[in-house]
């Protein structure tokens, strides 16, 4: 997003964990078509650039290949603010029909996503007048993205449930705002504690954004206490020699259902657990990628369309270390943390995909004890089984 930002003439300043912007020096109708395309939220720069210009062309928003990514939702939103959008040479140019700019209106998602939900309430809180938007996406991300804008100046109610009522400012103003912790980074971690049955303390989270997951481990045996507020304790040790974790069935769904970018970690956990587990991908149609990766470690897996059985493990049997690629950003995680189970080394080509979402990755994990290296164009995974992550 940063480099989308900067692409427009914004400037962008990193101080430990904190990105200062400055958006008055935007002087562009058009970010770097290469900045826009990487990230999935591409046409989020919309709302801004037509306040400023009355027009933007954005290109087309890339993300992982995980099925068709649609965009029907954001042209059909942002038409309804007042806004054309015209496909032209991979580009998308979109430009209000009234000449001057956005104008409240009500919409009706057919499906809540995410990123349509977020830029069409960033757009109507830069547009004339009110607009109410239904069916949205209820994810604490969105609600945490409502937060920041009202601290800017924008008037937005109804976030965290299906209907949002948004009346439009001519203006926004910076501020200074905490954004909430990565629920789907922390996840990952608790599922890294999980798959080597070891034991991890995490901070800052906040556990009601990731209920699901803690339902879901607790149900397998792991031990998930929350002491102070923002900090979580996952342990999957066994509590007596010969116990382990059971698997469980989860269907992906929008928030708060089952989160469609836990599924292919957690795939990988319920690998190694005891009985049969079901995965059914209901978000997006090809997210079962890893499967075929997955196999590679010695785990009986069995995919068909967007549902895959995991037959769990067998007596005696272990994750044998593998050479392994990610196709895409979660699936990354998923065999990083598959060859943490394994048992002697496992190299994992393509990483880059999982820089998109896991800053730093191998040096968290080092610090909680795991053996992973990256090299020029791959990360390796290295772990014995008694090795785990404390
Ligand atoms: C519901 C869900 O789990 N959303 C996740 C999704 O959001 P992201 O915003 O990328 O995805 P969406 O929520 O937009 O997509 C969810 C579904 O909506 C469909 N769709 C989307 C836009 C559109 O214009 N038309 C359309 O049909 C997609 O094909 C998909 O089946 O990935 C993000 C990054 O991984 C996650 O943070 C979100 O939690
Ligand atoms: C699929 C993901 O990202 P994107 O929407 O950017 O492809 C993800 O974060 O898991």
């Amino acid at each position: 997003m940063a480099s989308v930002l900067e692409s427009l003439g914004a400037e962008v300043e990193f101080c430990r964990n904190e990105a200062v912007v400055n958006a008055n020096s935007i002087s562009s109708v058009e970010p770097d078509s290469n900045a826009v395309g990487k990230i999935r939220g591409g046409f989020f720069v919309i709302g801004p650039l037509f306040t400023r210009f009355g027009e933007a062309v954005v290109a087309l928003p890339g993300g992982c290949d995980i099925g068709s990514r649609p965009i029907d939702l954001y042209i059909r939103g942002l038409g309804a603010l007042g806004a054309v959008l015209e496909l032209r040479a991979e580009k998308v140019q979109a430009y209000a029909s009234n000449g001057k700019g956005l104008v409240g209106a009500r919409f009706q998602l057919d499906y809540p996503s995410v990123g349509a939900t977020e830029t069409l309430m960033m757009a109507a809180s830069l547009a004339k007048g009110n607009t109410v938007l239904s069916n949205v996406a209820q994810e604490p991300e969105v609600t945490d993205l409502a937060h920041f804008l009202t601290r800017c100046g924008a008037s937005i109610r109804g976030a965290g449930t299906h209907e949002l009522y948004i009346s439009g400012r001519g203006q926004l103003y910076g501020s200074c705002y905490r954004i909430m912790p990565d629920r789907i980074e922390a996840g990952s971690f608790m599922l890294a504690a999980a798959i080597t049955r070891s034991c991890i303390s995490l901070s800052p989270i906040i556990p009601s954004t990731i209920s699901c997951l803690i339902e879901r481990l607790s149900s397998a045996g792991c031990k998930i206490v929350s002491y102070i507020d923002d900090t979580l304790e996952v342990s999957a040790i066994p509590e007596k020699r010969g116990d382990d974790l059971r698997g469980f069935d989860i269907k992906t769904g929008p928030f708060p259902g089952f989160p469609t970018d836990l599924q292919p970690q957690n795939m990988a956990f319920l690998s190694t657990c005891n009985g049969l587990s079901m995965v059914e991908e209901s978000v997006f149609e090809n997210r079962l990628g890893h499967v075929k990766e997955l196999r590679k470690f010695g785990p009986r897996i069995h995919g068909c369309g967007s549902t895959a059985l995991i037959f769990g493990k067998e007596t005696g049997s272990s994750f044998k270390g593998s050479q392994v690629m990610a196709a895409d950003l979660r699936s990354g995680m998923s065999l990083v943390l598959a060859g943490l189970a394994a048992e002697g080394i496992t190299e994992v080509s393509g990483i880059s995909h999982s820089d998109r979402g896991y800053e730093n990755m191998e040096m968290k994990l080092q610090n909680v004890g795991a053996n992973v290296k990256r090299y020029e164009s791959s990360t390796k995974a290295c772990a014995r089984t008694s090795y785990g992550i404390a």
